[in-house]
C-alpha cells in the first residue's frame, strides 16, 4: 500500500477536531463515534451523571473572557444568561464585572463572594425589596430604566439611564430592546430619557455616571452599536450643555450574537473593537467631549458555545412524512425553538453509527405538540432508543430558562475543567419538586 492510499485510514483512526464556531474549543469527535471535551469523554459523563445533563466547558468559557477582557472596556458579565455561583467566581477571577437583573441572580453573586463595587442591577420593574437589597449589598451602579423608578432609590448610589435609542438590530422581535415603543428604557427621541436625568440629577444622593442602551440580542451586525454610540455621544452632550456635568462611562450593553449551526452568522468581535472605539473618538471630539469609558454586557457570547446538552434517546418513530426521535429532555431544558425559532445541530455521541444520514425532527417528552427541539436534522438512519445525542452551543439561556413543566426536574449543569468534571448545579429531583408543594 501506498503512503496516499494508507493516509485516509490513518486520519480515520485520529481524533477530529469539532468546529469552534458552535462546539467548545477543546471538543474532538474520537474514531470510536465518542466525544470528547477538554479530554473528558460525554458518553462516561452521560452514563455517571445520567441526562439530561448540561454540560460546560470551563475553559472556553475562560477564553470567551478573555477574548473581551482584550478590548479597551469594562466587560459586565450578563449573569441572566447562566449564573450560579461557581460561575459567578469564575466571572470575579476573570476579572469582569456581572450585570444582575433580578433578587435572585444578586443573592446569588452576594454568596458567591462577587465583589458588590463590580455589579450593575438592570430591570424594568425592580422591586422596592430589591432595590434595598442592592443598596445593604452595596452594589455599583444601579441602571435605572425609568423616571418613577428614580425616587424609589436609596441612595447614595451611581447610577446610569437606560436610554431606548430608536435602533432596529435586526433581531427576532421577542429580543429586540433598542426600538421604540417598547417596555425597557427612556426614549431618547420622546425626550423621557432627557426628563429621567434632570430628575437624577435633582437628587444630590444619586451620583449620574453615564447612560446605557441594549440594542437587544443575538444581534450579528456591528452598524447598530455605531448608531448608538453617534446617538448617545450626542445626548451626552446635551446633558453637558444643560446641566454641565460630563459623564464619565457609556454602556453600550450586550446582544452579541453567537452561530448555533455552522455557517451560521456570529458577531465580528475585532471589527467591532476596531470601529466603535474610532466612532467614539470621533463623535466626541466633534462635539467637545472627553470620550466616556464603554462597559460591554456580553452573556451569550461569553457561555453559549461553553456548554452542551446530552440526552439520551427514548424512542424513534416512523410516520409516513418524517422520522421523530423523541429524547428524554425537551422544551423544559430549551424552551428557545419555541420562543424565537432558534435552530440547532445535534450529533450521535458514543458510537460510529450509520455513514448514511437521513433528515429526523428531534421532538422532546413533554405534552406539546410544539415541544419540537430540531424540526430537522441529518442523523445516521440507524439511530435507536437508547443513544446519545449531543446539542452544542447550549450554555446561555438554557439553565436558566429551564423549567419544570410537567414536573419534570430540571437536568444538572456539570463543569469540565483540567479533564475533571463536577457538577456546578445538581440535578433537580422529583423529592425537590414534592418539597416545595405544602402537603
Ligand atoms: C441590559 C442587558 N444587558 C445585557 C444583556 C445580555 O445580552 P446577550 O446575552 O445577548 O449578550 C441583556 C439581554 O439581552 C440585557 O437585557
Ligand atoms: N432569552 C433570550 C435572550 C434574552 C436576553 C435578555 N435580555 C434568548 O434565549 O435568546
Amino acid at each position: 500500500m501506498t503512503l496516499a492510499e494508507l493516509l485516509p485510514t490513518y486520519r480515520r483512526s485520529l481524533p477530529e477536531k469539532l468546529p469552534a464556531a458552535i462546539w467548545p474549543d477543546a471538543a474532538e469527535a474520537m474514531p470510536s463515534g465518542d466525544v470528547a471535551v477538554s479530554g473528558v469523554s460525554l458518553t462516561e459523563v452521560a452514563e455517571r451523571f445520567g441526562t439530561p445533563s448540561y454540560v460546560l466547558d470551563v475553559q472556553t468559557v475562560r477564553y470567551r473572557c478573555r477574548a473581551y477582557r482584550a478590548l479597551d472596556a469594562e466587560i459586565a458579565y450578563a449573569g441572566k444568561a447562566f449564573l450560579c455561583r461557581r460561575m459567578a467566581r469564575l466571572i470575579a477571577e476573570e476579572g469582569l464585572s456581572l450585570d444582575v437583573c433580578s433578587g435572585g441572580e444578586l443573592a446569588t453573586a452576594a454568596a458567591a463572594g462577587f465583589p458588590a463595587e463590580r455589579i450593575l442591577l438592570h430591570g424594568n420593574a425592580k422591586t422596592d425589596l430589591e432595590l434595598r437589597a442592592a443598596a445593604r449589598a452595596g452594589v455599583g451602579r444601579v441602571v435605572i430604566d425609568s423616571v418613577a423608578e428614580v425616587d424609589r432609590l436609596v441612595g447614595p448610589q451611581d447610577v446610569l439611564v437606560r436610554v431606548t435609542p430608536g435602533i432596529d438590530g435586526h433581531t427576532h422581535r421577542a429580543v429586540a430592546t433598542g426600538v421604540e415603543d417598547q417596555k425597557f428604557g427612556s426614549s431618547l427621541a420622546g425626550g423621557q430619557a432627557a426628563a429621567v436625568v434632570a430628575r437624577v440629577l435633582s437628587r444630590p444622593e444619586l451620583r449620574l455616571v453615564g447612560l446605557h442602551c441594549h440594542l437587544g440580542s443575538q444581534i450579528a451586525g456591528v452598524t447598530g452599536y455605531e448608531e448608538a454610540v453617534r446617538r448617545l455621544v450626542a445626548f451626552l452632550a446635551d446633558i453637558a450643555v444643560r446641566h454641565g456635568v460630563a459623564l464619565p462611562q457609556l454602556n453600550l450593553g450586550g446582544g452579541h450574537a453567537v452561530a448555533y449551526r455552522p455557517g451560521d452568522a456570529s458577531f465580528n468581535l475585532s471589527g467591532f473593537a476596531a470601529r466603535i472605539p474610532r466612532v467614539l473618538g470621533f463623535e466626541c471630539r466633534k462635539h467637545g467631549l472627553v470620550p466616556p469609558r464603554l462597559t460591554l454586557e456580553p452573556g451569550r457570547a461569553i457561555v453559549a458555545r461553553a456548554g452542551v446538552t446530552l440526552y439520551r434517546v427514548v424512542t424513534v418513530k416512523h410516520t409516513s412524512t418524517r422520522t421523530y426521535v423523541a429524547v428524554d429532555g425537551g422544551f423544559s431544558d430549551n424552551p428557545r425553538p419555541e420562543l424565537y425559532d432558534s435552530r440547532y445541530t445535534a450529533r450521535l455521541v458514543g458510537r460510529a453509527g450509520d455513514v448514511q444520514k437521513r433528515s429526523m425532527r428531534v421532538v422532546g417528552r413533554h405534552c406539546e405538540a410544539g415541544d419540537v427541539l430540531i424540526p430537522d436534522v441529518q442523523l445516521p438512519s440507524d439511530i435507536r432508543a437508547g443513544d446519545l445525542l449531543a446539542v452544542p452551543c447550549t450554555g446561555a439561556y438554557h439553565h436558566s430558562m429551564a423549567s419544570t413543566y410537567n414536573l419534570v426536574p430540571r437536568p444538572p449543569v456539570l463543569a469540565i475543567d483540567d479533564g475533571a468534571v463536577e457538577a456546578w448545579i445538581r440535578r433537580e429531583t422529583e423529592a425537590d419538586l414534592l418539597h416545595r408543594d405544602i402537603a
